[in-house]
C-alpha cells in the first residue's frame, strides 16, 4: 500500500500548460516571441510561480454555492471518520477474536466493519460527486467570466496579446484547473482529514510507537520532498517544450496556403521536428529522474515498514503493546503514509492550478481603458449623423512616441460623403478606430452628433455607425446569421429586404439551403464580392446613421465590382458617409476629399478642385488611380 503512492510522491501528474509556457511560444520562424502585455511584468514571474496566493481568488467563485460546499465537507468528514474507525475495530478483532479464539466476536465485529464500510463507501461516493459538481460549476462560471471580460477589453489589450495565447488560457488553463479540482481536490481534501485523523489515532493507539515514528519520519520525508520539487521543475520544462511545439503547429497549420505557396513545407517540417525532439529529450530526462525517485521511495518505505514491524513485534513481546494494537497502529501508519503521498501531490497540483488561476484572474483584473463615463450623456434622438475631429492628436500606446495623428480637425455634416485619401500608413484606418472609440485621442476631441465620444456609453456610440471593413469579417455560420449579426432580432422579411438591396438575395436563393447555407470559417465558401455584399447587407440591416466604409483594395472583376458598387450606393443613401477611398468613382462622387499625410490633414476639397490645384493630392491620385484615370481620360 505505501508503495502505490510512490509515483505521486515523486511529483508526477502535472496537468499540461503550466506557467509561462505560452508566453514564450515560438512562431513559424522558430523564434520565440513574448506577448506579455503591460500587465505582465517579467520580473515577478518566477516568484509568482511558487506562490499559491492566486488560489484565494477562486474562493468567491466557490462561495457562490454554499450548499454544494457544505455537502462536500459533510460527506468528507463522514467518510474520513468511518475509514478511521475500521482499523480500531480490526485491532479488537485481533485481540478479542483471534487471540482469545472467539469466533463469535470475529463475526459480530465483521458485521460492524461491513456496516461502517457501507457508510464510508456511500459518503465517499457522495463526496466525490459533490466536489466534482462544485468544481465543474466553478470552472464554467470562471470560463464565462473570463470570456465576457475579454470582450469588454480595449483594442490596446488585443494589440498586445496573441489570440492563440488567450484562447489557450480559456482552454488550457481552465482544463488545468478542472483536472485538479475534478479529481485531485477530492483526494487532497480526503488526504488532509485522513492524515490528521490517522496521526491522532496513532498516538491514541500507542503513544510509544507514535513517538518513534515522529522522530524517524522527517529523515525519510524531507529528501523525498526536495527531490520531488526538482522533478516538478523538470516537468515544467517538459510542458514548456510541449506548449512551444503546439503553438508552432497552430500557427503553421493556420497558414498552410502561405507555406505551400512559398514552398516552405520542408523548413516548417524541420522546425517542428526540432521542437518535437526537444520535447522528447525533456520528457525522457524527466521520466528517468522519476523512475529513480519512485524506486528509491519504494525501497525506503518498505525498509521503514520492516523496521516498524520488527520494532512493533519487539514491543508486543515486551508487553508494551498488544498484537491487536500493533496491527491497528500499522494500519494507521499506512493510512497516514498514503494520505501524505496525496498531500505531496497537492503541492505540485496546487502550484500549477495557482499558475493557471493567476493567468485567468490576470485577465479578469485587466481594466479596459475605454470605459463608459460615470454619468454618460445621451446622444440626440433622432440622430444628427455628424462627426467632428477637433485638434485631435493620437499615438498608439504600444508605440508611445510615434504620433499617428497630429492636430487633426475636420467635420462631416449630416448626409455628406467625405473621402479619406492618403498614402499607406497616413492614419486613415486610425480615424475609423478613433471615431468608434476603440482608442482615445491623446489630445483634442472627437464629437459624434455634437457630443464628445468620451461622454457617451461606448455601446450607444457604436450603434450610430455601420462599419463595412475592407476585408469583411464573416463568421462560420449560416448566411442569415451573418446578416443578422448586428441585429439578432431582425425578422426574416427584414433580412431578405436587406439582402435584396445589397444584391445578396439572388445568389443566396440559388444555394441549396438558401439563407441557411453555411459559409465556412471566415466565409471561405463565398467569393470576395459575395463576402463584401454580405457585409453591406449586414450594415443595411443595422440601419445606422453614419457609415464607415473601408473600400476593398483587392480588385474584383468588372461585373462583381459593379454589383458591389450598386449595393454600396444603396447603403450610402441618406447616410453620412466617411469612406477610405481606393476607387476613383467614389472619390469623384464624394462631397469632399480629406488628404492625409503622416497623420496631418494637408488639404481638402472636391476631386476636381484638388486636381486643378495640382498639389499632393494630384500626385497621389495619379499614383493611386493610374489605371482608372487612363481609362477615364
Ligand atoms: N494597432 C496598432 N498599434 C500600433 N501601431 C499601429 C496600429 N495600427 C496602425 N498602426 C500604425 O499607425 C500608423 C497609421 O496606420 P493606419 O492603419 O491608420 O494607416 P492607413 O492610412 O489606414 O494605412 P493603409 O492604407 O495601409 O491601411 C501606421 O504607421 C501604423 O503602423
Amino acid at each position: 500500500m505505501p508503495a502505490c503512492g510512490a509515483a505521486a510522491l515523486a511529483g508526477e501528474r502535472e496537468p499540461p500548460y503550466t506557467d509561462g509556457a505560452l508566453r514564450t511560444a515560438p512562431n513559424v520562424f522558430g523564434r520565440r516571441q513574448r506577448s506579455a502585455g503591460p500587465n505582465e511584468p517579467d520580473a515577478a514571474e518566477a516568484a509568482r510561480r511558487r506562490s499559491l496566493k492566486p488560489l484565494r481568488r477562486l474562493l468567491p467563485f466557490v462561495l457562490r454555492y454554499p450548499w454544494r460546499l457544505t455537502f462536500t465537507l459533510l460527506f468528507l468528514l463522514v467518510a474520513a471518520i468511518a475509514s478511521l474507525g475500521i482499523p480500531a475495530i480490526a485491532g479488537r478483532v485481533i485481540d478479542q477474536g483471534f487471540i482469545a479464539q472467539n469466533l463469535e466476536m470475529v463475526a459480530s465485529y465483521g458485521w460492524l466493519i461491513i456496516s461502517i464500510a457501507a457508510v464510508m463507501a456511500a459518503a465517499s461516493a457522495a463526496r466525490f460527486y459533490f466536489v466534482s459538481l462544485l468544481g465543474e460549476r466553478v470552472l464554467t462560471d470562471l470560463r464565462r467570466a473570463v470570456f465576457e471580460h475579454l470582450l469588454t477589453l480595449d483594442a490596446t489589450f488585443f494589440d498586445t496579446h496573441r489570440v492563440g495565447e488567450l484562447t489557450s488560457r480559456l482552454n488550457g488553463d481552465v482544463a488545468t484547473i478542472r483536472g485538479a479540482i475534478g479529481s485531485s481536490l477530492s483526494m487532497i481534501l480526503r488526504g488532509i482529514v485522513t492524515m490528521t485523523g490517522a496521526v491522532i489515532m496513532m498516538f491514541l493507539t500507542s503513544p510509544f510507537l507514535a513517538m518513534g515514528v515522529v522522530v524517524v519520519a522527517p529523515s525519510l520525508i524531507i529528501p523525498v520532498i526536495l527531490l520531488a520539487r526538482r522533478l516538478r521543475r523538470m516537468s515544467r520544462r517538459t510542458q514548456d517544450a510541449l506548449a512551444e511545439m503546439s503553438a508552432m503547429a497552430t500557427e503553421a497549420l493556420g497558414a498552410t496556403k502561405t507555406i505551400k505557396s512559398f514552398v516552405q513545407e520542408p523548413v516548417q517540417g524541420q522546425l517542428y521536428s526540432q521542437r518535437a525532439e526537444e520535447s522528447y529529450v525533456a520528457e525522457v530526462t524527466r521520466l528517468g529522474a522519476r523512475a529513480g525517485l519512485m524506486g528509491g521511495i519504494m525501497f525506503m518505505v518498505t525498509t521503514a515498514l520492516v523496521v516498524l514491524i520488527w520494532w512493533g513485534a519487539k514491543s508486543v513481546f515486551d508487553g508494551a503493546v498488544t498484537a491487536g494494537e500493533l496491527a491497528q497502529f500499522i494500519i494507521y501508519a499506512l493510512m497516514a503514509t498514503n494520505a501524505l503521498t496525496a498531500l505531496s501531490e497537492l503541492a505540485g497540483t496546487l502550484a500549477s492550478v495557482a499558475g493557471a488561476t493567476e493567468r485567468l484572474i490576470e485577465i479578469l483584473d485587466t481594466k479596459s481603458t475605454i470605459e463608459a463615463p460615470a454619468n454618460p450623456l445621451p446622444l440626440p434622438v433622432p440622430p444628427r449623423g455628424t462627426v467632428e475631429f477637433r485638434h485631435a492628436d493620437f499615438a498608439y500606446r504600444t508605440r508611445d512616441d510615434d504620433r499617428v495623428l497630429t492636430d487633426l480637425s475636420f467635420s462631416v455634416a449630416k448626409g455628406e460623403t467625405v473621402a479619406l485619401v492618403g498614402a499607406s500608413g497616413a492614419g486613415k484606418s486610425t480615424v475609423f478606430s478613433l471615431v468608434q472609440r476603440f482608442y482615445d485621442v491623446t489630445a483634442g476631441a472627437i464629437l459624434v452628433d455634437g457630443i464628445d465620444v468620451r461622454q457617451v456609453r461606448p455601446a450607444e456610440l457604436r450603434k450610430r455607425f455601420a462599419y463595412v471593413e475592407q476585408e469583411p469579417t464573416i463568421f462560420a455560420g449560416t448566411i442569415a446569421e451573418n446578416i443578422r449579426f448586428g441585429r439578432p432580432d431582425a425578422t426574416d422579411a427584414e433580412v431578405e429586404a436587406a439582402s435584396r438591396a445589397a444584391l445578396v438575395h439572388d445568389f443566396v436563393v440559388a444555394l441549396e439551403n438558401g439563407y441557411q447555407s453555411l459559409v465556412g470559417e471566415r466565409g471561405v465558401m463565398l467569393s470576395g464580392g459575395q463576402k463584401q455584399r454580405l457585409a453591406i447587407a449586414r450594415a443595411l440591416l443595422k440601419d445606422a446613421p453614419i457609415l464607415l466604409l473601408d473600400e476593398a483594395t483587392s480588385a474584383l472583376d468588372a461585373q462583381s465590382e459593379q454589383l458591389v458598387q450598386t449595393a454600396l450606393e444603396r447603403l450610402m443613401e441618406g447616410r453620412t458617409t466617411l469612406v477610405i477611398a481606393h476607387r476613383l468613382a467614389t472619390i469623384r462622387d464624394a462631397d469632399r476629399i480629406l488628404v492625409l499625410e503622416k497623420g496631418r490633414l494637408i488639404d481638402q476639397g472636391t476631386h476636381d478642385a484638388l486636381v486643378a490645384k495640382g498639389g499632393r493630392y494630384a500626385e497621389l491620385a495619379k499614383l493611386q488611380f493610374r489605371g482608372e484615370l487612363a481609362q477615364a481620360g
